[in-house]
Parts: C-alpha cells; structure tokens; sequence
C-alpha cells in the first residue's frame, strides 16, 4: 500500500504543480527548502550540501536549503543563471496557527522581473510576428517604463541590441531562432496564448476602455496583444510586489536617427568590446539615476530634426554658464533614483528608507524648480514646467516620518510624535515605563540591601532582575528564579510580570499602528506616482543635458552648426574616446559634398584608419543628439542613419562564415541607405578570395556611389580600388601619410588627399617584434614580387573590369577554399530544405496512387537536377 504523504509534502506537491518550471523556495522556518528535481538544481548552482528530508517512516527526499536572511544572494544567483524562483512564504505566524501552517507562493522572481536587484535591472520584452512585422513591448519594472511598437526584422534587432532585454515573452509556437542567430545570450519565456488575449485587468488597471487611449493609431493595434502579455506576465509573476507602471508609450523608429546594432557595436556607443570603453562611460557626467539612463538614451535615438536638435544645443549652451550650471548640480547631486523609488512605492518592496530617500529627492527637486525663471532655452523651460509641485506632500512626509527608521517596516521607529493622538499616548505609557523600571530597580536595591542589582530586558526572558553570585543570599523568597548564568541569576517577581505585560503589549499596539500610519501614507504618495514619475523624467533629462555642458566645458567642445544642406565639414576633429587616453592624440579633417562623397582611405596597418572612420561616425551621433563634439569647426547635415560594416569576429560563434556575416550586413545598408545616410565601411570582401572579396567591393562601392550618394568613408587595403576615383567623380581617395626615415617608418596619423601604394606591412611586423632575419628574407622576396609585378601586362591588371573572366579562370582553384566549401553546404542544406517542405505538403490520405508516382517521379528528378 502506498505510504500517505506527510501534510507538509502534501502542502508542497499541491503548490509545485502549479509551478513546474519554476524552482520553488519553501519557506520551513529559518530557511528557504527546495525538494526533488529542485534541490539537485539547487545544490549544483549554488554549490550547497546536498541533503535528504524525512518524510515518513522510511522515506526520505532529496532537500537543500538556504537560509531565509540571506536568501537575495542566492536567489540572485539562481536567477543570474536564467531560473524562474518562486518564493513560497508561510503566510500565517507558525505559533498561532492551527494545524500545518498556511503557505503560498508570494512571487515569482524571473530574469526580466528582478526589479529591486541593482545587477539584474529588470527588463522585459513581448515579440510577436504579424504579417512579416513584429509588434513589441518592453516594460523596465524598476522604473515602469513601458513602450510598445511595431518594427521591422532590422529594426527587431536594433531594439534588442539598444535595450537588451532580460527575458523575451513569445506566444508558444513562436521560432526564437531567427532573433537568437544575432546575439548569444537570449532568455526567452513562451507563455501561454491565454496572457496576449486576455486585456481585461490591463484596462481596469489604467483605467481605460480602448487601446487608443494610449496613444497607439488603428494601424498599430497589432500592439495591444505584446501590452497584454508583458502586463499579465508581470501581474501574476510579482502579485503584490507588482511596481508601479507608467502608461505604455509608442515607441516610433522614425523619429530618430537609425543606428542600427551593428552601428552601434562596432563604435561602441554604450557597450565597447573586450578592454575598451564606450562613448558612453567617457561623457557621461550626470549625477541621478534618472540622469543616467536619460543619457543612454539620448545616445541610442540621436534626433533627425534639425530644430529639435538645436533647441538641445541652445540649452547646453545656455549652460555651460558654470555658476547656473554649478547650482542646479549643487541639486541633483542630493536626488535619488526617483524613478525607482516611485515604481517601488505601489509594491511591497518599499522600505521606510526608501521613503525618506524619496522625501528628500523630493524636497531638493522642488527647490530645483525655484531655479526656473533663470532660463532663456526655450528646452529647458519646457523641462522645468513638467517638475511638479510637491510642497504638501514633502511637508507632510516631513511632519511624519522619523530622520533616521529602521530598514523594516514592523519594528516601529518610522512616526514622529505629534501625528497622531493615540500613539503618542502609547509612546508615553512606554516612556513612563522606562522610568518605572528605573524606579523599581532602585526600590529593589534598597529593599535587598543589593547594591549591583540590575533589572535588564532582552527578547526571549522579557524583563528580570539580576543577580551575581556572591549576594544570592540576600535574594528575597518572593523572587522567582528564570535563567542560571555561569556568575549570576535572573528573576522575576510579581509586579514586574504584571508591568511586562502592560509594556509589552503597548510596544505591540506602537509598532503595528505606526505601521498602519506608514501605510496610509504610502498609499497616498502612491496616489501621485504619475505625478512624481513625470517629473523624475523631468529631473533626469535635465541632468543629461547638464552633463552634456559639463563634458563640453571640462573638454573645451565646440557646438556644430547643424543644417539642413547635404554639406559635411568637420575641421580638425578628434575621436572623443580616444582622444581621452592620448593627449597627442592627431586631429583630423572632413570635408564631404556633392562633389565629393565617397571617401576611399588607404594606408598600412595602424595607420589610423579604422580610428578616423569611426571617429566621423561618432562625432555626427553626437552632433545629433545635441552635444557638443571636439573640433575646431564643424557643419553637421542632418543624417538619417549611421551605417557601418566593420570587420568583426563576433558572429563567427554562431557558426556563419564571416564572409557572410559581412555580406548579409552589406545587404542591410544597400537596401537602408539613403543620400541623407553616412556609411562607414573598413575592410569589405576581406572574407572570401582577394579577387573575388575585390570585386564585390567594387561593385558594392559602385553601386552607392552612383545610385544611393549617401556619404561613405571606405578604409581599405585593396590599393586597387583606388582607381575608382578615375570612374567616378564623386569617389577622391585619401591615404594615411606615413613619415620614412631609413629603412624605419613613423605613423603620423594624418590623412591626406591621395593614395599609396606602399602598404608596409613588414614595417609593422618589425614593429610588433618579428625577428630581424626573417624580416630581412622578407624584404628580399617582396622586391622579387615587385619586380614581376613590374612586367604584368595591362590585361592582367584589367581583371578587376571583368571580374567573371578572372573568376572562371580562377574557378578550380577557388573551389578548393574553404569559404566555398562552406558555402556550398549552405546551398545545398536549402536545396533539402525545398524537398522537405515538399514532402510535409503532401497529404497522403488524399492522392490516387498515380499521382503517388508523379511525386515519385518528380523528387526523383529534383534530386538529379542537384546531382
Ligand atoms: N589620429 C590619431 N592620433 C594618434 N593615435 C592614433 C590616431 N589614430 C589612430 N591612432 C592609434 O593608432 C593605432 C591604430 O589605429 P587603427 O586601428 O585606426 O589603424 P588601422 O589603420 O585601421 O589599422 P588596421 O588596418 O590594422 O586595422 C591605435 O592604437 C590608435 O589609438
């Protein structure tokens, strides 16, 4: 016969089936267990022992446990790792409670919810597909921002790189694959159909009856199933602990400028690869959290409208005046993440800390606000009428909280004296026992003739007098001996009983009314959220800007004219990141037009070419989103995308050959770019052979120079392209100048009007350290190479004309490589692809068997078509 189950494990069944993905914390005590299949995974991840529990007479299940006041630690662990933790509490006191004590879980704790953990910050994504287009939301539980759109395939992929998301909800039948091939750590969740469908509590939670209400047009209703899922994934996952969440807002790719990942990668905009830093972390000089993200941002979605652009620039202007600058910092500096706080307020996470934390922010925002009338920038006003005034609220939050509470909620400590009439009569009746006990122990002491008598307090006795050994005698017979220390004894008598229970139950009554108090306040603070976390964005986008006169002051910057023209002029520019770590660091010049748009740089390895490419790209992000940039001089057209295609080895993880990679990115640009486009490009058709890899770059450079007339800075080692610039007239080449002196050669970092043929590469490998017979058995080869080079007829030279004449004659050898190889697997993997979705499309119940022989017939001869 089967065994019963304990209650306690029956308790536990019941709940883990309603969360079979999660692992499940089960509160027992001091600690949190996990049982089964969960404590294997547990024991493994945080490398904990490995136990058993006894759950009947001879029975025994696999437990680990973690203690409940460390528990954050190793939840956060757990959920780093991309586990779903659901906490499960003892929802009753266990000493009050009749039979076994009630439990539940109280949230579940995912990788995109983990919003009051400052390493996880909680970002949430929804994707869907709909006719070829993907309707997304993104909710940031730890500041209730809340977007939603609908973008295409590369604008998917930008989003994601932009806002790297921590957890993805799809529907279930959703294929991940086609996002998961462009990054390497995605956490997706398939949640039921049932959350994208069921809007209901969505619209009683902001209190509305249509999507439209928030913003969203007919045409985006593909929006509100991504809004319904985040926002029902989110309720049932953090229940109470639900935090405040702004109204979801349009997120519209064609107001800004388009920077797309790969743009955004390869200048390290906001993240920069391995030992590098980003641009980003070099002019961030904000001081609030909200400050911070706000600068982010402004970076990821430069403007493409050149008044908006300027009404930035004319307030970073109007504050690089350090003695107004100096005051509105003196502010922020003392502002906390308001938008943190407020979206903990509505959850359970909020701490009476936080409250005071929000109360000062609060205060220093609206003494900020008396700051307003001192600005002409019409920006500036604008952000200062969005902060709103709390002048009540402060005063109150003032009146009523102490300076100093303790972390927690129960302990009491958290209401001043004056709020509140009963409390204060408590809080006396406590004040008053303090000095009775100091009464009696006096009392005691000369009725006992003991002079060290002491009557002390501590949790578990409550209060006793204390003895020491050597006057036991002198202890009345009325005392009640409690506890034996090693050098003295405790008692009790009956009056001091009878006073213990008269305090204690006021100390009971202080606490849970002050709680009670702190409550009602909360609620009330939460009944402005909106209000609060409007200004927070307020707050934080002032400091931006702030920050963006400060790194133009400490930098010497100069503001760019911004036009509307096609014209580019940046005089003697330098890259912002790296000039930060080299103050020799050689600035260079840009003129592009009409006349002269397609920029081919040649130049040896290390000559500065990558550095000077990527530097123009940088300056015009930053040029758009209103900063000032280092230059001598700078005219910035309005530029609708940054395109870039940068040798790089990050998709070769993901099993494409690199030639693809690049290739598939020069698709993306060709079919993107426009004449209003700047593209950079460094090295394309290195991947594959020189002939073919040259005349791919040919044409491509062709092709946007001719058709798409976006300005492009092309940085190459294929000398040959250089005689582009004879075909076209807009395509002028440029080179690295280098200084010979001897047979040693010096990088001077200067671009100039021309070409070079020599490429020096021996040069460089003597520099890295090569040794010298091989780098002289190299110069000996290399003039043998130039030599025949020298009696090569003009045909031969001609081959890049007539790249399909060189590639057939060619076309053995390069078979043989290993590019082709790959990407003839590829061709044929989609071959059997086709036959597959042939064979799926068959429905066999329904054909005469003749028709069964055409098929035959007809895979038959697809085959040998292959073949
Ligand atoms: N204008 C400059 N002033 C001073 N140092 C520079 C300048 N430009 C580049 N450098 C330095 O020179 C080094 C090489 O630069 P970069 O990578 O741009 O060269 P490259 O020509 O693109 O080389 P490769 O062809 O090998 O990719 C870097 O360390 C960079 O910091």
């Amino acid at each position: 016969m089967a065994e019963k189950e304990t209650p306690m494990l029956a308790q536990y069944n019941k709940i883990k089936a309603k969360y079979p993905e999660e692992l499940l914390l089960f509160r027992l005590g001091d600690f949190y267990e996990l049982f089964y299949e969960d404590a294997h995974i547990g024991a493994r991840e945080l490398n904990i022992a490995l136990t058993k529990k006894r759950v009947g007479k001879d029975k025994y299940i696999p437990m680990c446990g973690i203690p409940y006041h460390s528990a954050d630690s190793y939840i956060t662990r757990l959920v780093l790792k991309g586990y779903k933790v659901a906490i499960c509490e003892q929802l009753e006191d266990a000493s009050k409670a009749k039979g076994i004590v009630k439990r539940d879980v109280i949230r579940v704790i995912t990788p995109g919810t983990f919003f009051e953990n400052e390493k996880l910050k909680s970002a949430l994504m929804a994707i869907d597909k709909v006719k070829g287009k993907y309707p997304i939301s993104y909710l940031d539980l730890s500041t209730g921002d809340f977007i939603a759109g609908i973008l295409d395939k590369d604008e998917l992929i930008s989003f994601i790189g932009k806002f790297q998301p921590k957890e993805i909800l799809v529907r279930p039948e959703f294929d991940t694959s086609e996002i998961e091939e462009h990054f390497k750590h995605l956490f997706f969740s398939k949640i039921s159909e049932e959350l994208f469908s069921n809007y209901k509590e969505l619209f009683n939670y902001f209190n509305i009856q249509d999507y439209k209400s928030f913003g969203f047009t007919e045409k985006e209703k593909a929006v509100l199933p991504v809004i319904t899922a985040i926002f029902n994934y989110a309720k049932a996952t953090q229940k109470s602990f639900l935090p405040f969440i702004k109204k979801p807002k349009p997120y519209r790719e064609d107001i800004y400028m388009r920077i797309d990942y790969h743009a955004q990668k390869h200048l390290e905009i906001v993240s920069s690869n391995e030992g590098n830093i980003s641009l980003f972390n070099v002019i961030n000089k904000t001081l609030t959290g909200m400050g911070k993200r706000k600068l982010r941002y402004f970076l990821l979605h430069p403007l493409k409208n050149k008044k908006e652009i300027q009404k930035r620039q004319q307030a970073v202007e109007e504050l690089l005046d350090n003695e107004l600058r100096e005051e509105i910092k003196k502010y922020l500096k003392e502002i906390f993440d308001v938008e943190r706080l407020v979206s903990k307020i509505s959850s359970n996470t909020l701490t009476p800390r936080d409250m005071i934390s929000l109360r000062t922010s609060l205060d220093k925002i609206q003494q900020l606000k008396q700051l307003s009338d001192k600005f002409n920038s019409e920006y500036l006003k604008q952000l200062f009428k969005q902060i709103e005034d709390f002048e009540y609220l402060v005063d109150k939050l003032y009146r009523y909280l102490e300076d100093n509470p303790p972390i927690h909620l129960k302990e009491g400590g958290l209401i001043k004296k004056g709020v509140d009439k009963y409390l204060d009569e408590l809080k006396e009746i406590r004040e008053k026992g303090d000095k009775w006990i100091k009464e009696f122990q006096e009392r005691e002491r000369q009725r006992t003739g003991i002079s060290s008598l002491k009557v002390g307090f501590n949790k578990v006795m409550g209060y006793y007098i204390e003895i020491t050994k050597p006057n036991l005698k002198f202890v009345p017979p009325e005392y009640k001996r409690r506890q034996t220390l090693s050098n003295a004894e405790r008692f009790t008598t009956d009056e001091l009983q009878s006073f213990e229970e008269k305090i204690l139950s006021a100390d009971e009554k202080i606490n849970a009314l002050e709680y009670e108090i702190f409550m009602s306040l909360r609620d009330e603070v939460n009944l402005l959220s909106d209000k609060i976390a409007k200004t927070a964005q307020a707050v934080g986008e002032i400091d931006a800007v702030v920050s963006l006169a400060q790194i133009a002051i400490e930098k010497n910057w100069i503001k760019p004219e911004i036009t509307d023209d096609y014209d580019l002029v940046v005089e003697e520019g330098q890259h912002p990141v790296i000039v930060n770590f080299n103050p020799d660091f050689v600035p260079n010049s840009l003129k592009m037009d009409k006349n002269s748009y397609f920029h081919i740089i040649t130049g040896p390895n290390m000559a500065g070419k990558s550095t000077f490419i990527r530097q123009s790209a940088v300056l015009i992000v930053l040029s758009h989103i209103g900063s000032f940039i280092p230059a001598r001089y700078a005219k910035i057209p309005v530029v609708d995308a940054i395109f870039t295609r940068i040798g790089s080895a990050d998709a070769l993880a993901k099993g494409l050959s690199t030639f693809m990679v690049e290739m598939l990115e020069m698709a993306n640009i060709i079919n993107n770019a426009t004449e209003k486009s700047f593209i950079v490009l460094d090295e394309v058709g290195r991947g594959t052979s020189t002939y073919d890899g040259l005349s791919l770059a040919w044409a491509i450079s062709e092709y946007i120079a001719k058709n798409i007339k976006a300005k492009t800075l092309f940085a190459t080692h294929y000398h040959e392209l250089t005689s582009l610039e004879n075909e076209i007239p807009q395509v002028k080449n440029f080179y690295m100048h280098i200084k010979e002196e001897g047979k040693e050669i010096r990088f001077t970092y200067k671009v100039l009007e021309g070409f070079t043929n020599k490429s020096y590469g021996i040069h460089v490998a003597k520099l890295a350290g090569i040794k010298n017979e091989i780098i002289e058995r190299a110069y000996e080869i290399l003039e043998k190479f130039e030599n025949s080079e020298k009696i090569k007829t003009s045909e031969e030279t001609n081959i890049l004309k007539q790249p399909e004449k060189r590639y057939n004659e060619i076309k053995e050898d390069l078979e043989e490589l290993p590019i082709f190889k790959q990407l003839k697997v590829i061709e044929e993997e989609n071959k059997y692809k086709e036959i597959i979705e042939y064979l799926k499309n068959i429905d066999i119940g329904n054909i005469t068997p003749l028709q069964a022989l055409n098929i035959l017939n007809e895979l038959k001869n697809k085959i040998k078509n292959d073949r």
